[in-house]
């Protein structure tokens, strides 16, 4: 029996539960035994607010530990990744994405059209605040942070005072919640965030076994989308909290006359938003192409969205410039 590959992870069930699937994935296809070791992050000592921690606290003690050898590999929500690179850190594996859809959950079974007015709605990303105020459904949308389990109390269970909250599908599915969820809600009025529902299997760039042992984790269809989502992020230099929302999908695609039969063609397809906080400005912007041009695209519409005055919007909520990395989730 070859020695356990030490997996860290936070101890959220959330952690937890995507750590366990992965470790137990990497097990499944390789027969390396994987052993769980938790480590404790600032996020989670501190009741700070997260806007003012910054999401970068539950990353970097992660981050840490790998660099310094006490753990090998990390599993992170790719959505809470800052986008700049970690040095001396490679992302091995993209596996197979989760549905990256946002869903409600909403007292009495009810979908967001039925909803009435003055309903109050819980969230905490500004992403979805700005989706939920441009949908002119006269809801209230009121801040909330926490995990899963206490925002989920918010409207589940003896202590909840909200008509609904909307989490990511992906971390209800996880921990194997799905059965609250009332409805799933179509990305063209509710875009998730860049790389919602995907996660990064993280070692040491050095590690070169392992890097190679991971990519049998890698999903390249996964992989390609959570590029361009991030590409755009990247490029409109906003953090994980902006109002910024992105979906990329990999789907087959019109093949070329000049085609030989039997060729499958992917092709990408990236939607990507940038919303007021107040709801009253909403860009919105698609584009196609090849999957191997990800990043490229991701850029592009980045820049289409800066055209049309992204970056006015952006600013309005304290835009840092270029060069610096925003943090700060308070989803
Ligand atoms: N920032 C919180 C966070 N980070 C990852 C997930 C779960 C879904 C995912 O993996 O994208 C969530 C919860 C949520 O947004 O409801």
């Amino acid at each position: 029996m070859s020695t356990p590959l030490r997996l860290g992870t936070r101890g959220s069930t959330l952690a937890m539960a995507q750590s366990g699937q992965v470790a137990d994935a990497l097990t499944a296809a390789t027969g390396r035994p994987v052993e769980l070791v938790e480590v404790v992050t600032a996020g989670d000592r501190s009741s700070a607010p997260v806007h003012r921690l910054g999401v970068g606290v539950f990353v970097s003690a992660l981050r840490d530990a790998l660099t310094a050898g006490t753990i090998d590999l990390a599993v992170h929500s790719y959505k809470d990744l800052p986008t700049a690179d970690a040095p001396g850190l490679h992302i091995a594996a993209v596996p197979p994405r989760q549905d990256p859809r946002d869903a409600l959950i909403a007292r009495d079974g009810r979908t967001l059209a039925e909803l009435p007015p003055g309903s109050r709605i819980g969230t905490g990303a500004l992403r979805r605040i700005a989706q939920l105020h441009a949908l002119g459904l006269q809801l209230e949308v009121t801040p909330i942070r926490g995990n899963i389990d206490t925002r989920l109390g918010r409207v589940v269970g003896p202590d909840a005072d909200l008509d609904a909250v909307v989490l990511a599908r992906a971390g209800l599915v996880r921990i194997g919640r799905a059965d609250v969820i009332t409805e799933t809600l179509d990305p063209m009025l509710m875009l998730p965030a860049p790389a919602q529902g995907a996660l990064a299997v993280e070692c040491r760039s050095d590690d070169h076994d392992l890097v190679e042992l991971l990519a049998v984790l890698d999903h390249a269809p996964s992989r390609a989308a959570v590029v361009a989502e991030r590409a755009l992020l990247a490029t409109l230099e906003a953090g994980c909290s902006a109002p910024v929302a992105a979906y990329a999908i990999i789907a087959e695609g019109e093949p070329a006359s000049s085609a030989a039969e039997g060729d499958v063609v992917e092709e990408i397809y990236l939607r990507g938003a940038v919303i007021s906080p107040d709801g009253t400005r909403d860009l919105r912007l698609s584009r196609t192409g090849t999957p191997a041009d990800a990043a490229e695209i991701g850029k592009a519409l980045a820049a289409e969205l800066l055209e049309l005055g992204a970056d006015s919007i952006l600013g309005q909520e304290g835009h840092a410039g270029p060069g610096t990395q925003q943090f700060g989730s308070t989803e």
